[in-house]
């Protein structure tokens, strides 16, 4: 086997959230994810006593560290010779302190894989953002190009399949057959829906509403295939978790709770969630599904399973190998085949000018066209 030409690139860099690893993490790493923010104290102290109820360790540090062996591995396996750097916009390690690391080991130009699937400002520019800020100022900083979306990528959408046949599989076999699947992803406010993905110019009008198109397609395309194994057209929906920010401004709805609730009342036999938002067994997930949307399910007597996040799934750890060698080929000049699944195209390899804006007005970002 030839090894794949992965020229330019010298390194990959695994960009991600960051959580939290010990009681005393948890106050400064909330300060650092809502500064600027207008999150109300309440709602602060409430997901501080979600990390404290898990000992002040978020998963999501040990998801990443996995992740990154996972990718060495299977980049190892390809013969792919390159580092796999790890850092966060919230916690340690820090972007500013892994790419400072990136330097001094020589690398010169870096493939970022972001550890968040869909567009919008939260999931794709505050990245570019925080990845612009971390370059600022630092003398001989690699150059970073940011991989496109995965949401449509099938090593992504296949192992949401899997797991949400396996999911019906655990459910009692009275629930079954007639089971809805409950697609779940993080709220954001719907302004921040409405401009998110390509726009006109920067600060001008939307052409809008991808996060929640780029969520739809993926439930079209998960459904069809679990219908295409069981035979069975199972009723879906899309709904929302983590809802933030003040109550008057408007979050996208309906909330995963009150969604229950109403499917539990109107006798549905059972339902799988499906957590297409989450790439690992998150906060989000372990708290606001695992024990929050599971408490309804069961004070409903509705019967529920949860499907598995990616996590290290061999088909999702090797997206990160199948978008470096699609980019790599892309940055050499070459028309790399750009593989998709469901209706929506691949997204720019260089995010265009106004995408995903920032609320609080423009700050230079990395990662986009000019
Ligand atoms: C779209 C989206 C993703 C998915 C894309 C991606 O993966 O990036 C995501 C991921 C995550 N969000 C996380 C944690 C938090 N998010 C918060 C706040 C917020 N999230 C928002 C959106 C998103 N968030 C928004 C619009 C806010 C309001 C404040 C603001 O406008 O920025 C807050 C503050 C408290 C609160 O307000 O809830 C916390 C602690 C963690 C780490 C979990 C762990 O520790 O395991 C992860 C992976
Ligand atoms: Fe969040």
């Amino acid at each position: 086997m030839v090894a794949p030409d992965v020229s330019p690139y010298d390194a990959v860099l695994l960009v991600s959230f960051g959580g939290p690893e010990r009681p005393e993490d948890v106050v400064p790493f909330l300060e650092n994810v809502t500064r600027g923010r207008n999150i109300p104290r309440d709602r602060l102290e409430a997901v501080g006593e979600h990390y404290f109820h898990f000992g002040g360790r978020s998963p999501i540090n040990d998801q990443n560290r996995a992740l990154v062996a996972a990718v060495r591995e299977d980049l190892a396996g390809a013969r792919i010779d390159l580092p796999v750097y790890w850092g966060n916009r919230n916690w340690h390690p820090f972007l500013a302190e892994t790419i400072e690391q990136m330097r001094d080991d020589g690398v010169t130009r870096a493939a970022c894989f972001v550890t968040s699937a869909y567009s919008s400002y939260s999931g794709c520019r505050q990245y570019r953002e925080d990845l612009a800020a971390a370059v600022d100022g630092l003398d001989g900083a690699p150059q970073l190009d940011r991989l496109r979306h995965f949401f449509h990528h099938p090593g992504f959408v296949e192992s949401f399949v899997d797991a949400t046949l396996a999911a019906l599989a655990d459910l009692p076999e009275t629930a079954r057959d007639g089971a809805h699947l409950v697609f779940v992803t993080h709220s954001i406010p719907e302004r921040m829906n409405e401009r998110s993905g390509p726009s006109g110019t920067e600060g001008g009008p939307a052409l809008g509403g991808a996060y929640v198109a780029q969520h739809r397609s993926v439930v079209a395309e998960v459904t069809d295939r679990v219908r295409q194994e069981t035979g069975r057209r199972h009723p879906s929906h899309l709904v929302y978790c983590s809802r933030s920010g003040p109550p008057e401004v408007p979050w996208l709805e309906p909330d995963i709770n009150d969604h229950l609730e109403t499917l539990g009342k109107s006798g549905v036999p059972g339902v799988v969630i499906v957590p297409i938002g989450f790439v690992s067994d998150h906060m989000e997930v372990v708290w606001d599904l695992d024990t929050e949307a599971i408490s309804t399910a069961n004070g409903l007597a509705l019967p529920v399973a949860r499907a598995s996040t990616p996590g290290i799934d061999p088909r999702f750890v090797a997206v990160v190998r199948d978008l470096l060698i699609e980019r790599a080929a892309a940055e050499r000049g070459e028309r790399p085949e750009r593989v998709t699944v469901g209706g929506l195209p691949p997204t720019a390899d260089r995010c265009p000018i106004g995408c995903c804006p920032n609320p609080r007005g423009p700050v230079p970002a990395l990662g986009g066209v000019g």
